[in-house]
């Protein structure tokens, strides 16, 4: 992060990829609703450098793995209802922690700093989730991916978490799995930490333009806790 920058008094954390691995969800998501169109089934690799821009984008690129655009445009409301129906039936199910997340989170509020979720799963799939998974009380705030006009790579849910709470984008970091994360921060004009473990569309991460990669969210905390102690 940048030397001699202000403290940073909060932190903007993305769910799928950062805290959750949600693949195995999103393939059992997925391959309910391909079913229900007579598709057959997709695996894991498949689905994982598709995740990260949403449900909509999700299903349309699930789908357009085997039907032209205007196979898909129309079926594309029935498919989207599917996915969200068979998404909800099995929420959490199958997805899990990633190493050092509950650890890190307790080091980042140890550290003096407000929490934060910026997702672009939709806010009815995110809110059971990190209840489910004890995440949600580590968080005074979660955006979703509807819960703002636009959403990731777009800065519009992150500057709403600065307006929140009132602080200037450069006293919050933002941490993520993927460009979508690093560009909305940047954008914002917060700092960025990227995780190596989640999906980044398929990409290295090393591809991305960040502060710094950390092995976890616990690594995250210490970064920051050494930022702080020498910031001006
Ligand atoms: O696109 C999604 O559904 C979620 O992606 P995110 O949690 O990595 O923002
Ligand atoms: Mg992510």
């Amino acid at each position: 992060m940048r030397a001699g920058a202000a403290g940073i008094r909060a932190a903007i954390i993305d769910l799928d990829g950062t805290m959750l691995d949600t693949v195995p969800d999103f393939e059992a998501a997925l391959n309910g609703m391909r079913a229900d169109l007579g598709l057959g089934p997709i695996t894991q690799d498949t689905i994982k450098p598709l995740v990260g821009k949403g449900s909509e984008k999700l299903v349309r690129d699930a789908l357009l793995l085997d039907w032209d655009a205007a196979r898909v445009d129309a079926v594309f409301d029935e498919a989207l209802d599917g996915y969200q129906r068979h998404y909800l039936a099995i929420n959490g199910d199958r997805s899990t922690l990633f190493p050092g997340v509950l650890e890190g989170l307790a080091a980042l509020k140890a550290h003096g700093l407000r929490l934060a979720c910026v997702t672009n799963k939709p806010m009815a799939f995110t809110t059971p989730l990190l209840a489910q998974k004890g995440l949600a009380p580590w968080f005074e705030l979660v955006y979703g991916g509807d819960s703002f006009p636009k959403k990731k790579p777009d800065p519009m849910p992150l500057l709403g978490v600065c307006t929140a709470f009132d602080l200037p984008p450069s006293q919050v970091v933002a941490i993520g799995d993927s460009s979508n994360d690093a560009e909305a921060a940047r954008a914002a004009g917060c700092h960025v930490l990227t995780v190596p473990y989640g999906y980044n569309h398929g990409r290295p991460i090393q591809e991305i333009n960040s502060d710094g990669i950390v092995d976890s969210l616990l690594e995250a905390a210490k970064l920051i806790s050494v930022h702080n102690t020498t910031a001006t």
